[in-house]
């Protein structure tokens, strides 16, 4: 076997692990967070919700089926490393473009493999997400120079970082007369959830993050989007005072997963940091108006706290099976319903699609 080139996670609690270098070599320092799908790992590695983090795969093979071009979330990788047990250098799929390792590399993702992936996982669950670097450069003398760079890591301005820059007028699927016109806001949206509006007839206006309510209504839009995005909700004071504006306006509104936090902030509640979050494809939510669990695709730290949402606003309508926090509120105040789950999978069940069609129920009935 030829030489590999060695690697290191160094955790902030002083954990060294080692293992070997794929992808690109270097260092990179992130909040070190674990994904158990089972497949999805290029979704994963093309959500800008990531952004900042370091993700261990619990699956404890990535890359079987390669990267392909149609499986792209947004334009490239944010994630500030990754970390698998093995990589596979012979992927089978008809629609292959390149291994895991060439694509690792050519985005210059620092990654690390031959790690016990389910023990690392084990101990987030036990102490909590917490920073780590992965490095290709790592002697015992650089330990507490690392470490206390460790301690100084934190994830900001993340919404600013993922989100574009310009307003992006991206059309429907078929254009019709009866077509929805529907403003995004990019808070780093996944490619799917413009693609699910699309292919339901939606107009979609991609609009940058901190875009003012003022410059949103003169769209006049049918509705309004509030994607998914990185980072901690609570740090978008100024977005959060738009989204308020929003809901005001009565224009019907549908948020994920950032967007849900965000707007449950704009409302007067509270969010919360998870100890170790949820990221993966099978998180049980319960619809608590119908009864009814699904099984959903996930990735988020933060959470909105139950206690927090004022009764005569809105109502907790979804939660976690597994844990009982908040994954959905429905607005009795506005014209609005969120979730903290993906509806629009990728990766991951589609089985909550559904609500893009209660989006374009409410837009009907939001007088068009
Ligand atoms: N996928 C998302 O939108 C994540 C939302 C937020 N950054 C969190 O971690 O909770």
């Amino acid at each position: 076997m030829s030489e590999q080139k060695k690697a290191w996670l160094l955790l902030a609690d002083g954990t060294l692990l080692e293992g070997y270098s794929f992808g690109a070599a270097g260092e990179s320092f992130g909040e070190v967070v674990f994904n158990t799908g089972m497949t999805g790992y290029q979704e994963v590695l093309t959500d800008p919700s990531y952004y900042g983090q370091i993700v261990v795969q619990t699956y404890p093979i990535i890359g079987n089926y390669g990267i392909n071009t149609d499986d792209m979330e947004s334009q490239k990788s944010w994630v500030q490393g990754y970390v698998v047990s093995e990589w596979c250098k012979y992927p089978s799929n008809f629609r292959v473009a390149m291994t895991i390792d060439e694509f690792l590399k050519k985005e210059g993702i620092v990654s690390i493999c031959g790690i016990a992936t389910r023990t690392l996982t084990k101990k987030l669950r036990e102490a909590g997400v917490m920073n780590g670097v992965v490095t290709t450069e790592y002697r015992e003398d650089r330990r507490e120079e690392l470490l206390e760079k460790l301690r100084q890591f934190s994830i900001v301005d993340a919404v600013k970082a993922v989100s574009c820059t310009e307003v992006q007028k991206m059309g429907a699927a078929e254009e019709g007369d009866k077509a929805y016109r529907v403003v995004l806001m990019d808070f780093g949206y996944k490619r799917n959830i413009l693609r699910s509006l699309q292919s339901r007839g939606c107009q979609v206006t991609v609009v940058p993050g901190h875009t003012s309510a003022e410059d949103i209504l003169a769209l006049s839009p049918d509705g309004i989007m509030l994607s998914n995005g990185p980072g901690d909700p609570a740090e978008n004071t100024a977005i959060i005072a738009e989204i308020a504006k929003l809901l005001h306006s009565g224009v019907p509104v549908f948020g994920i997963c950032l967007g849900h936090q965000l707007t449950a902030l704009a409302t007067g509640a509270k969010t919360i940091k998870l100890k170790y979050g949820h990221r993966g494809a099978n998180q049980p939510v319960k619809d608590l108006d119908h009864d009814r669990t699904y099984i959903t695709s996930q990735n988020h730290g933060y959470a909105v706290d139950g206690g927090t949402v004022d009764e005569s606003v809105g109502y907790v309508s979804h939660v976690n099976a597994n844990d009982g926090t908040v994954e959905g509120i429905r607005y009795r105040k506005y014209n609005c319903f969120t979730v903290q789950f993906h509806p629009e999978a990728s990766a991951g069940p589609k089985d909550t699609a559904y609500l893009f069609d209660e989006f374009i129920d409410l837009m009907k009935k939001g007088g068009k």
